[in-house]
């Protein structure tokens, strides 16, 4: 029998366990020998992955930038994922534009944003004919409610300057008279506006304002209009048809003319009294709606609702960006539902026959 040369200077029984106290220090050695090599590696990198401070800490000045800080040091309510402020009213469109109602924005919050830009907004109202008996109470109105403590630049067109009241004004505020001739229709008055205010666009206001608001002249200010209502386009939803249903709309409904919109489309009823935005998106809008009226015009026809059928027509295609609840744009004669909590901007009482040619 073959005894290998160990065993036989060893004796067997030692020769077994010396193999044995190899094997156990094998088998202990090598996973700690796997492990180092193996799973040592990431810890290796873990600093690679560790921010640096210093980036953090660095205030980056770009080159015209304003060293405006926004929202410093200003306490106001915690805004709550899992709460809605207004539960019985629409506050943001299906294209994602907020719906403004009062208690969805929060003033101050918002003022301390826009304060630091130094806006001027700019405002056209039309005042042709006997229209100009509102000139005096919508500024006044004005004065007290609409954008306090900003720049405001009113823009009356008329064709009646002698008329027009001198209002007192709040510092850094103007008002010029632009002098319009008057057509003789009433509903030629109102759609011409498109073309008169993007004319003056292009010739003036694009060098004195940064927004502009397009009103009818025969509103008054009940409550605060601030920054909450600025935006790149922005519409208001008329006080008439907030709670129907879209077939029921006063929309444009023959497919001859620009305006048309069929029974079943449509998103909401515009009202063609307030609409507003950057300088520049009203430039694009006005002219817009202008080139439909005159197609219309080519046409031999006239919108139901002259510019305001042509409005909504534009609005349906170019969703606006903003849009105001009918707090922005109320009738007086209708009683004041509970979901319209404030009256900002109200239409005066007046006598059609009386005051339209
Ligand atoms: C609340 C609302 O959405 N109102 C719209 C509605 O009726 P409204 O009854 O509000 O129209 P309106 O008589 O106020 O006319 C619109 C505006 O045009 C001016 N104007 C009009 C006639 C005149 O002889 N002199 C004059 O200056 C004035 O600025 C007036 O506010 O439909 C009009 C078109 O038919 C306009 O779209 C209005 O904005
Ligand atoms: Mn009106």
């Amino acid at each position: 029998m073959e005894i290998c040369l160990f065993c036989s200077t060893l004796g067997e029984m030692t020769c077994w366990k010396v193999v044995k106290s190899v094997l156990i220090l094998c088998l202990i050695l090598v996973p700690i020998f796997v492990w180092m090599t193996v799973w040592n590696g990431p810890v290796h990198y873990l600093p690679y992955y560790l921010p640096c401070p210093e980036i953090f800490s660095m205030q980056l000045q770009y080159a015209e930038e304003k060293p405006a800080q926004l929202f410093t040091e200003l306490f106001y309510p915690q805004p709550r994922s899992l709460d809605q402020k207004r539960r019985d009213v629409l506050t943001l469109t299906p294209w994602l534009a907020p719906i403004v109602w009062e208690g969805t924005f929060n003033s101050k919050l918002l003022d301390s944003a826009y304060k630091p830009l130094n806006l001027t907004i700019g405002v056209t109202a039309f005042a042709i004919g006997k229209y100009t008996m509102f000139v005096g109470r919508f500024v006044e109105s004005a004065e007290k409610l609409f954008m306090k403590g900003y720049r405001v630049n009113y823009y009356i067109f008329t064709n009646n300057p002698q008329v027009i009241p001198r209002v007192q004004l709040q510092p850094g505020r103007s008002l010029s008279i632009v002098p319009i001739k008057k057509y003789s229709h009433w509903q030629e008055i109102s759609m011409r506006r498109m073309e008169a205010i993007n004319r003056h666009i292009a010739e003036v206001s694009h060098r004195e304002v940064n927004y502009l608001f397009c009103l009818d002249i025969d509103m008054v200010f009940h409550n605060p209009w601030g920054v909450e209502t600025l935006g790149e386009m922005v519409a208001a939803i008329h006080p008439g048809y907030y709670n129907v249903p879209r077939s029921q709309f006063p929309y444009e409904r023959r497919s001859s003319s620009a305006a048309f919109i069929p029974d079943s489309q449509g998103d909401f009823y515009y009202a063609g009294a307030v609409f507003g935005g950057l300088v520049k998106q009203v430039y694009t809008f006005t002219r817009a709606c202008h080139m439909t009226i005159l197609a219309d015009k080519a046409n031999g026809i006239m919108a139901a609702w002259q510019e305001e059928s042509h409005l909504n027509r534009h609005f349906f295609s170019h969703k606006p960006s903003k849009l105001l609840s009918p707090e922005y744009v109320w009738d007086d004669t209708k009683p004041k539902p509970p979901e319209v909590r404030l009256i900002r901007f109200s239409t005066v009482n007046k006598d059609y026959k009386e005051i339209r040619d």
